[in-house]
């Protein structure tokens, strides 16, 4: 199991297939800026905000005008069951909302699962197009620090706040072999959080169709992972692996208290009550 943080406390940048783990300090960010900026790309960012999570919107968007890409062609493509509570955010210059209206959902998971077949589509229908780069977001988060270029490469996972210093046999994965999620207890690279997902939009669209399929197989069998399409997304990024990948500073915890590692939060789940907030428990 590759370590994330080495036993010197010191954190390690770089997988043991050689893609690159992107902490603060490994990277220039005015020249990694410059370089993407030369290619005047546009970069897709799919959002879901169902029944009582359009609360999230506000904070996340205007802490993404502040810190997401600042400078680039953004598209944030918004998909929600409450058009009307979409807040108005002013976006910087060169960067857009497109609101993209879907059905209710009264089960949290069926929510986040979906994710990955509406993405799959919007990339077909429209990202092929539209885009060069697309992350998929969890909303209910806020940006604290800067995410740039940096964080761009063909597929991109990040490593979830919550076990990057767990053994591998304790990681969440999905466990029964039944599901299409399965992964035996002694593989595993990482934990990868299913609040961020990105890449160039062809790569993306294989992400997404392919956990959508397995999605769609446990389904006809009654099956659902442990943390949906979180699961599959782990499945996925044990047999293709991310070209690049985020440290957690690009997926913090609110609750967590501050570690000697993580030197900058940049993107962080804010603290929710969840029985306040889903449609199910
Ligand atoms: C930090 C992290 O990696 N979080 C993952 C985790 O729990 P989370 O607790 O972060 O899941 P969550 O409740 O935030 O749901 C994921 C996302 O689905 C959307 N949503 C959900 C419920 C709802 O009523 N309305 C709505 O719009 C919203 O965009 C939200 O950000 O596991 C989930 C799958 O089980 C997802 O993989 C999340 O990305
Ligand atoms: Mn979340």
């Amino acid at each position: 199991q590759p370590s994330v943080v080495g036993l010197d406390g010191k954190v390690i940048a770089v997988t043991p297939w050689l893609a690159p783990i992107v902490w603060e300090g490994t990277f220039d960010s005015f020249l990694i800026d410059s370089i993407y900026k030369q290619q005047n790309i546009t970069i897709a960012t799919t959002v879901f905000a169902l029944g009582k999570y359009t609360q999230f919107l506000k904070d996340f968007l205007e802490s993404a005008e502040q810190n997401y890409f600042v400078g680039f062609r953004v598209h944030y493509y918004l998909f929600t069951d409450h058009p009307e509570q979409v807040p108005a955010v002013k976006l910087g210059e060169g960067r857009q909302l497109t609101v993209l209206t879907v059905a209710s959902s009264n089960r949290w998971q069926e929510i986040t699962l979906r994710r990955m077949e509406k993405l799959e589509k919007l990339i077909e229908s429209r990202l092929v197009n539209e885009a060069d780069y697309v992350f998929s977001l969890d909303v209910d988060t806020k940006f604290y620090g800067r995410w740039g270029a940096e964080s761009l490469g063909r597929l991109i996972g990040v490593i979830h706040p919550g076990y990057y210093q767990t053994h591998r046999e304790h990681f969440p994965y999905e466990r029964r072999p039944e599901s299409q999620a399965h992964i035996p207890v002694a593989e595993g690279d990482y934990y990868y959080g299913g609040a961020v997902i990105g890449g160039l939009v062809k790569d993306v669209h294989e992400v997404a169709k392919t956990c959508r399929e397995q999605l769609d197989i446990d389904a006809a069998k009654s099956i659902e992972a442990a943390w949906q399409e979180e699961s599959h997304l782990n499945k996925y990024f044990l047999y293709n692996k991310p070209s690049k990948v985020l440290s957690p500073e690009y997926l913090w915890q609110d609750f967590k208290p501050h570690t000697n590692e993580v030197k900058i939060i940049r993107f962080s789940q804010v603290i929710k009550n969840y029985a306040a907030v889903r449609p199910n428990p």
